[in-house]
């Protein structure tokens, strides 16, 4: 992951315009939440649409494109240098619109190869081949930004924005509160009144103005420049009072957005202060505080009772219960003892502990999470594709109203020109989609973040939105359903074997193998003292066990299949593996060239959370099904204790993968939660794919398209119920933009609407839409 961080495996080439959503209006929201890359690998379900929509900032030839690069290479020089990549903090690229700018700009230079924008945390990763940065920034200050260089080491959370003076606005507010009030009651002279608007429209709207008119320049027709353009059309027609509002309440309802967009950039840096900054730390023999930031692996570190852990590492000293819920969401605290995992981010409980740093603190398993739920934010949904789509047709075609609507009343029908212009600049107002466009990614990125702070680390939108679809969810048997730890039960010798005893030999092959059935074989023996013998090649035979050489014989442990395979089985056999298996036994054989030598009985528990896991899936109409590797007569008995629909036993990967396969017919969609490599192919191939435990494990987080970071399968309908709420959430955002939309466009042409009206409208929409998305925060599992 870090590799994802530093290494220029990112975008598709600038002009890759699939990216761009929305130009019209350049209010692209959505983008706004957008975390790095766009387009990397982890984008499922990135249907790439490469329509290459034409929008009109697209069509100014090649006159500016060679302006634009002179421009950048005059100013600086040479790009004869190899291509790399520089980090960028812009402060003021903290909409969409900006990044519109940056990309028709920089897009435009051949030295810049590659963009990639982080709008949550206002970073520009440029990949160029100037041989230093300041023609980029001299770029960038033409469009009216600032970029920082960043190194790769300063942290990549963005700091606070600045607070910008509010007493312009404030002071700009009254004016146009007055302005309106003489105008209402004809008090005073016209002049005053328009004087107090041309005040209200400085103090208000002159960011607005200024922005607008270097988005005009760049043929860029964004929020802005369209505001801009209502409000000085609004003062053209004479219509001061209503300039001024306009003026006013964008900057207000601006204000208001970016405080809520900030909300939900907060929720992933609330989880990145979860770590504590400072460590205490044994350098020769006194304990320091130090920096988490700077301790080395291997070393030695304390945590005080109460206290939260800095660093992922191993207990080497005390005994104490860690509340873990801020990475696994679970909420009972976990005991720990030497040897054990503790992360960084959880909360130790009564007592102190020494821990030995395992992972240095960029590379926690906690920054991993924040790393994958930042990663998360940066693919679209499906929705917010549709939504992008949408709003790129609806922008010009509103425009086009509006200037139907300016004109062609008063050409052909006698209409009052300053009437129709007037509704034509409420259909300006009317034609930005940023409820719309906004609505989307608020939504998703809030449940993503309420997901991961439930320890639900989901891999993207796409995920959290087809969750509520799901109508299988395929189980793996060992260690998902079961506790993953079975226990030697039973053991019967079924011949005296001339190479000595048969346990021994067992026990020999078994510990040299890490799947829980040996491993309770191999641990039973340890616990009865049972010297071992030593093992020459041993291979593993998926499905079925292992093979091993011992002084020059070759024998054999695994299940009954394996027995068929070398054909070594009979029917005393049969009977005997039945017999135990009918108990829910797992039983595994050790053979000799000759046949079977002795049988080994495992059990595994059921984990007390599985049957209401399973029980509140089949609630929410969810059905299940188990896929095991081992028998059927144990697949049958476990699922029969958790209550599953239904299950299959004695299964290699590829007949798990063909039964998802089998479920998928007809486009439903099918969801898998394993651990095991034998659920690989299955996992892989399911719509989507659940790991568990995730927490210790780094390839569960960055392959899994869920990660359920403990093994809590109560988390699956969780999950699926978030994504309901999610999809209730989105389509209520859509609704309400549209409607209200639809409703002023109908007012307007009626003339009913007023300009101001139809700012507050737009406003309001885009405000109610950021917080009814911000709600799904709340989501309590
Ligand atoms: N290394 C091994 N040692 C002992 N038995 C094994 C080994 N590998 C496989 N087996 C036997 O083969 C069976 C199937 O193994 P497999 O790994 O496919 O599934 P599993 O882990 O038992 O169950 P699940 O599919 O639910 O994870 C096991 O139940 C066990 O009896
Ligand atoms: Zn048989």
């Amino acid at each position: 992951m870090t590799a994802n961080r530093q290494g220029p495996t990112i975008h598709g080439p600038v002009q890759d315009r699939e990216h761009d959503a929305a130009d019209c209006c350049g209010c692209d929201k959505g983008a706004l939440l957008r975390a790095p890359a766009a387009a990397r690998k982890h984008d499922h379900g990135h249907a790439h649409d490469h329509d290459h929509d034409h929008d009109h900032t697209h069509d100014q030839g090649e006159d500016r494109s060679a302006r634009a690069e002179s421009a950048a290479t005059a100013a600086a020089g040479s790009a004869s240098g190899e291509l790399r990549w520089t980090s960028l903090r812009i402060e003021a690229m903290d909409c969409p619109t900006e990044e519109r700018l940056l990309r028709d700009a920089l897009g435009r230079v051949s030295a810049v190869e590659n963009l990639d924008f982080n709008l949550m945390q206002r970073l520009l990763r440029v990949q160029h081949r100037f041989d230093s940065i300041e023609p980029l920034q001299k770029l960038v200050a033409s469009l009216g930004m600032q970029a920082e260089p960043l190194d790769e080491n300063a942290p990549a959370s963005a700091p606070p924005a600045r607070p910008k003076p509010w007493w312009p606005l404030a002071l700009g507010a009254v004016a146009a509160a007055a302005s309106e009030f003489f105008e209402w009651f004809a008090i005073g002279p016209q002049w005053l009144v328009a004087a107090l608007a041309v005040a209200a429209i400085l103090g208000a709207g002159l960011p607005t103005y200024r922005k607008g008119w270097i988005a005009l320049k760049n043929r860029n027709l964004n929020i802005n420049a369209l505001m801009s353009i209502a409000v000085t059309g609004a003062m053209l027609i004479g219509q001061w009072p209503e300039a001024a509002m306009v003026a006013v309440l964008f900057a207000i309802a601006e204000l208001i957005e970016a405080k809520s967009l900030e909300r939900a950039r907060n929720a992933i840096r609330g989880l990145l202060q979860l770590a504590p900054e400072q460590a205490t730390v044994q350098v020769d023999g006194q304990w320091q505080e130090v920096s988490a930031k700077s301790v080395a692996l291997g070393a030695r570190v304390r945590v005080r009772p109460g206290e939260r852990i800095a660093l992922d590492g191993e207990v080497l000293d005390g005994r104490s219960s860690v509340n873990q819920a801020p990475i696994t969401g679970e909420s009972l605290p976990v005991e720990k003892q030497v040897g054990d995992t503790l992360f960084a981010g959880t909360i130790n409980g009564e007592s102190a502990l020494e821990y030995r740093v395992t992972r240095v603190a960029d590379d926690s398993t906690l920054a991993r999470i924040i790393h994958a739920v930042e990663e998360a934010q940066g693919s679209r949904a499906p929705t917010q594709r549709f939504v992008d789509q949408f709003s790129r047709i609806y922008t010009p075609v509103v425009f086009l109203i509006a200037i139907v609507t300016a004109l062609l009343p008063p050409l052909f029908f006698g209409g009052a020109w300053l009437d129709w212009v007037y509704r034509a600049l409420v259909l300006l107002v009317i034609a930005c989609p940023c409820a719309l466009v906004i609505s989307t990614p608020v939504t998703i990125v809030s449940g993503l973040s309420a997901a991961a702070r439930l320890g639900i680390l989901i891999k993207g939108g796409v995920f959290l939105e087809m969750g509520r679809s799901l109508e299988w969810i395929a189980l793996d048997k060992t260690g998902t359903l079961t506790e993953g730890r079975p226990r030697q039960t039973d053991f019967t010798a079924l011949w005296e074997s001339a190479a000595g005893d048969v346990r021994a030999l067992a026990a020999s092959l078994a510990a040299r193998s890490d799947h829980p059935v040996s491993h309770a074989v191999a641990q039973a023996a340890e616990a009865d003292n049972v010297a071992l013998y030593s093992v020459g090649e041993l291979t593993a035979l998926p499905g079925r066990g292992v093979k091993g050489e011992i002084d020059g014989r070759t024998y054999h442990l695994g299940n009954h299949r394996l027995v068929e395979e070398l054909e070594l089985c009979s029917k005393e056999l049969e009977a005997r593996l039945d017999a135990l298996e009918q108990q829910g036994k797992t039983v595994i054989v050790l053979l000799d060239a000759q046949g079977p030598l002795a049988l080994f009985a495992v059990a595994d528990g059921v984990k007390e959370t599985s049957r209401e896991a399973v029980a509140q899936l089949h609630d929410l109409g969810v059905k299940t099904l188990m896929l095991t590797g081992d028998n059927p007569h144990t697949a049958n008995a476990i699922g029969a204790q958790v209550g599953i629909d239904e299950a299959l036993g004695n299964l290699l990967p590829e007949d798990k993968l063909r039964e998802v396969k089998q479920r998928q017919e007809g486009g439903k969609r099918v969801g898998m939660v394993g651990d095991g490599i034998n659920d690989a192919p299955a996992l892989a191939r399911a719509d989507i794919g659940f790991a568990m435990g995730a927490a210790g494990t780094d390839t569960a987080i960055e392959t899994a398209g869920v990660a359920l970071m403990d093994d809590d399968l109560r988390k699956l309908p969780s999950f699926i119920r978030l994504s309901r709420q999610t999809h209730r959430v989105l389509i209520q955002n859509i609704t309400l933009a549209l409607g209200i939309k639809a409703v002023f466009l109908a007012l307007t042409l009626t003339g009913e609407g007023t300009l101001w009206m139809a700012v507050f409208a737009d406003m309001g929409a885009s405000l109610l839409v950021v917080f009814n998305g911000l709600r799904l925060l709340r989501y309590r599992g």
